[in-house]
């Protein structure tokens, strides 16, 4: 396989024994180590691919919870909706994509703990890659063309690999070939509304962001100009994830009066439906993935 030599990964059992978590799981906590090639300027670096995620009622949102989950009730369902699609998914990988700040990393920490798979952020495989610390440097010290090579090396190597969940970088969709590499897994686009992405930045910040990242005394409506210009630019390529999850559609169906009302939690639980929903529909547990 085309990746295979650049790319070998383990997984094993993370910290002493088993997890019992807030999801009251019984199955042990998965990391893995990842050898990603990097593009042809980078040497590839033997990286440690998935931190192991934190216990979901530890992990921090940017509202400063402490826990991701709203209630027990809340996580119950989760574990209940990953148990329904855990065997007609049969190990394919997740892929989530959305535009910056529509919360691919937060919610796919969430879907890898309660599915049991390995969580990758590919723009910390391409800084591992790379060799430095953080996005904003690569696009300045390289260029963006340099980053999106580097991408596209790393969503190849993740493509041969099974019980990933993947958050890619939000402008990961741009490039063909990169929906090459994703539609060997499933792909999910979070859909959140153009202010509440504004918002969410204005909040946590550009730094770490290079598209966006221009100094401004309105950070909100800075952030939202650029986000609405690359929304319409990548409107098509979005279009092509196998399921949307609208915020607002799921706002609507809970009764909220707004998007930021819904946990990520909340967003965790409704794309293992449309994923369910999706597999259902495409009879994917006796199709291509036999090989698993
Ligand atoms: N459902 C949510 N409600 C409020 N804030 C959120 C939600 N999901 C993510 N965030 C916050 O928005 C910011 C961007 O989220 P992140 O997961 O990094 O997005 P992405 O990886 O898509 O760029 C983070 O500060 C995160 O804590
Ligand atoms: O939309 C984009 O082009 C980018 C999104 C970022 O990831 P997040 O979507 O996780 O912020 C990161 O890959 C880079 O700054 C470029
Ligand atoms: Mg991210």
């Amino acid at each position: 396989m085309e990746a295979a030599a650049g790319l070998a990964m383990q997984s094993r059992a993370v910290g002493a024994g088993r997890r019992s978590g807030a999801l009251g799981g019984d199955r042990p906590a998965r990391a893995a180590t990842l050898r990603v090639g990097g593009p042809a300027a980078a040497p590839a670096l033997r990286v440690r691919g998935a931190r192991p995620v934190a216990p979901l009622c530890c992990v921090q949102t940017s509202r400063g919870h402490q826990s991701l989950h709203n209630s027990v009730d809340e996580a119950l369902l989760l574990k209940r909706k990953a148990e329904e699609v855990q065997f007609e998914l049969n190990g394919r990988c997740i892929y989530l994509v959305g535009m910056m700040g529509s919360g691919k990393s937060t919610v796919g920490k969430i879907l890898a703990e309660v599915l049991g798979y390995s969580y990758f952020d590919s723009d910390s495989l391409v800084e591992q890659a790379v060799g430095m610390p953080s996005v904003a440097q690569i696009f300045k010290v390289h260029s963006e063309a340099f980053f999106r090579d580097s991408e596209s090396s790393v969503l190849r190597d993740l493509s041969s690999m099974h019980r990933l969940v993947v958050a890619t970088g939000g402008g990961a969709v741009i490039r063909p070939v990169n929906w090459r590499y994703m539609k060997k897994g499933l792909s999910i686009m979070l859909d959140v509304p153009l202010d509440a992405l504004a918002k969410r930045i204005a909040q946590v910040g550009t730094a770490s962001r290079p598209l966006l990242d221009q100094p401004s005394a309105d950070p909100y409506t800075a952030a939202f100009t650029k986000l609405s210009l690359l929304a319409e630019q990548r409107g098509d390529a979005y279009a092509n994830a196998d399921v949307r999850v609208s915020l607002e559609e799921l706002a609507a169906k809970k009764g909220h009066d707004d998007v930021s009302q819904l946990t990520p939690t909340d967003i965790a639980v409704e794309a293992l439906q449309k994923i369910k929903n999706f597999v259902t529909e495409h009879s994917m547990a006796s199709g291509p993935f036999d090989d698993l």
